[in-house]
């Protein structure tokens, strides 16, 4: 635990930035990050112009976060694996693919949350458009 003292405060921000270097690294080392990060500008973008409710905004952040450290989590666990088996091993193999049908699982998520999101104010503006 981090203690209350100047020494503690100093504690606190060093994990602070080891946390942020770990999301850069994993951004930097992985394509998937990039594309799911890419895509969560997009859709945040395409929030912002269709001016969605906070709630709408607060479903795709739930979505957006879930992927991310389901996809912070698998990098984590890849890195792992490929340090204490870099041999091919069953167990290796059921540890990485767990890991990548996790952020599936949260993709998975994120889509359904987008076309609930985006549905009818999508739909009203082709609408719109038409008539
Ligand atoms: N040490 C290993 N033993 C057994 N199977 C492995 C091992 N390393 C990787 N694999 C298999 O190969 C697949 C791809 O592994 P890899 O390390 O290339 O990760 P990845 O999921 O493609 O991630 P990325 O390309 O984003 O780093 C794994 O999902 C797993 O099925």
């Amino acid at each position: 635990m981090v203690k209350n003292t100047a020494v503690g405060h100093k504690k606190f921000w060093h994990s602070f930035r080891f946390a942020a270097h770990g999301i850069a690294a994993a951004f930097r080392s992985e394509l998937n990050m990039k594309v799911h990060s890419g895509l969560a500008v997009i859709v945040l973008a395409a929030a912002a112009a269709f001016r969605l409710p906070l709630s709408s905004w607060m479903l795709l952040l739930l979505a957006i976060t879930l992927v991310l450290t389901a996809e912070l989590l698998n990098t984590a666990i890849e890195a792992t694996i490929d340090l204490v088996s870099p041999e091919i091993h069953p167990l290796a193999k059921k540890a990485k693919d767990t890991a990548a049908g996790a952020v599936l699982l949260t993709a998975v998520f994120a889509v359904i949350t987008g076309i609930y999101v985006f549905y009818h104010p999508v739909m009203d503006w082709i609408t719109s458009l038409m008539s």
